[in-house]
């Protein structure tokens, strides 16, 4: 959300913004809207001196004056009681418009419509060569026994997964690299829920806009969350921080649940694209500074590329265009990992640069040391996403006989494995 005072002062900008995102959004309608609460409100504040300024007169009325009076005091109260339900109105209806503001993209994002436009920035790593037929994703997990897509899908129905044997093992071994590189790193790690209320998710900026794609809970107020970014946003929600609590920055491994309503027929085999997942994520709140900001985004991809690296997994990095950023976001990098089998580099992370949009929703704010109440901005980016990330880990380490190499960084976390399998 945009503080409403720089929409007013900035509405080119903010409209401009609209246009190359693609929100739909007609900031006339919210600028009527709030000229409108504003006229409301001069009349209710011009009733309400009134008011006081006739309550003044009564003590020192003449008995004959004093009914008069007091007829009046009570006829503007029930003026100003008149108005409040239209205040309230339009407060609500204003700040619905408000939560759909867009943020205004860093002037270094490419405008485009989608992500055919993002912009590859760089490729990372030695693409695998095989002297053999390779396998993909499912196949390999087959081989060894490591799933059991038709059992599952009979508990869950598509897009479930189950992994068995050093398949499960590998998941956590990656998962727990993640957190323990992480947490080498200074991210605090934790362990969350995905069981959130309906607000957190309107604080992290899903809402409005992405509910189809989060599982609501019959008869619960509370919602599954599609990645760990939501409840670890809305953790310090309302609170005043000190300064000196910030930088905050969180590992936060918890499950993920999405519908995928919007991907029929997409990756319906095997690990890309599940409904319940697990994440390792990585979250920043830090100060009110965009140099600082955009150190943390570079931390935070950084991080995520090391981890790439030290699996031995090639990828490449592109910057997302205005048209696939979404509302909330300055500035978007995604990481993309090559899988052999498609011959093509798959989105394994997402790294993203918010400003005070999503503070301002979340009510994250920090006293600054010149006393003022400042919103805080904050930064995501994905660690590592299972069972995604097995998909290139399985294909690119495979060998001849089908067993899988596991990269040295990998084996303490595998009983100091260094092949996974049997031929
Ligand atoms: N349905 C899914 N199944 C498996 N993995 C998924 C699914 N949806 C997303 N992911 C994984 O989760 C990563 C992050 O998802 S994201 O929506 O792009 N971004 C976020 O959630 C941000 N909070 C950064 O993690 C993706 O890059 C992908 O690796």
């Amino acid at each position: 959300m945009l503080d409403l005072k720089f929409i007013r002062e900035n509405a080119g900008a903010v409209k401009e913004a609209i246009r190359v995102k693609g929100v739909p959004l007609d900031l006339d309608d919210l600028l009527t809207l709030d000229r409108e609460l504003l006229g409301v409100k001069q009349r209710v504040e011009a009733l309400q001196t009134e008011r006081n300024a006739n309550a003044k007169l009564v003590p020192r009325a003449t008995p004959e004056a004093r009914p008069a009076l007091i007829q009046t005091g009570k006829d503007l109260a029930e003026e100003i009681k008149g108005l409040e339900p239209s205040l309230r109105a339009h407060e609500e209806q204003l700040r619905q418009l408000l939560l759909r503001v867009p943020n205004i993209p860093h002037p270094d994002v490419p405008v485009g419509r989608d992500d055919t436009e993002n912009v590859e920035l760089r490729r990372e790593g030695v693409l695998p060569t095989f002297d053999f037929t390779p396998l993909d994703q499912v196949e390999l997990l087959e081989r060894q026994g490591w799933s059991d897509f038709e059992r599952v899908a009979r508990v869950s129905g598509s897009r479930s997964y189950l992994l068995k044997g050093d398949g499960a093992l590998l998941e956590m071994a990656v998962q727990m690299f993640a957190m323990s590189f992480l947490a080498g790193r200074g991210f605090t790690p934790l362990s969350t829920t995905a069981l959130v209320r309906p607000e957190t998710l309107v604080n992290s900026g899903h809402f409005p806009g992405d509910e189809e794609s989060v599982y609501k809970l019959e008869g619960d107020e509370l919602m599954l969350a599609g990645t760990a970014e939501v409840p670890v946003n809305s953790l310090y929600a309302g609170e005043q921080m000190s300064e000196g609590q910030l930088p905050m920055t969180f590992a936060a491994i918890s499950g993920a649940f999405r519908r995928e309503a919007g991907s029929a027929g997409r990756d319906v085999r095997g690990l890309i694209r599940v409904h319940e997942f697990r994440k390792v994520e990585q979250y920043v709140i830090c100060r009110a500074d965009e140099q600082e900001a955009l150190r943390w985004f570079d931390t935070i991809l950084g991080n995520a590329e090391a981890l790439l690296a030290a699996l031995e997994l090639p990828y490449r990095v592109v910057q997302n265009c205005t048209g696939d950023m979404g509302a909330g976001k300055v500035l978007m990098y995604d990481i993309e990992t090559w899988v052999p089998s498609e011959q093509v580099y798959r989105e394994t992370h997402s790294c993203s640069y918010l400003g005070d949009w999503q503070a301002r929703r979340t009510g994250l704010r920090y006293r600054g040391e010149d006393g003022k109440l400042v919103y805080a901005h904050t930064l995501n980016n994905t660690g590592i996403a299972t069972p995604r990330i097995l998909v290139p880990f399985l294909e690119n380490h495979q060998q001849r006989d089908g067993t899988i190499h596991v990269p040295q960084a990998l084996r303490p976390y595998l009983g100091g494995r260094d092949t996974l399998g049997t031929p």
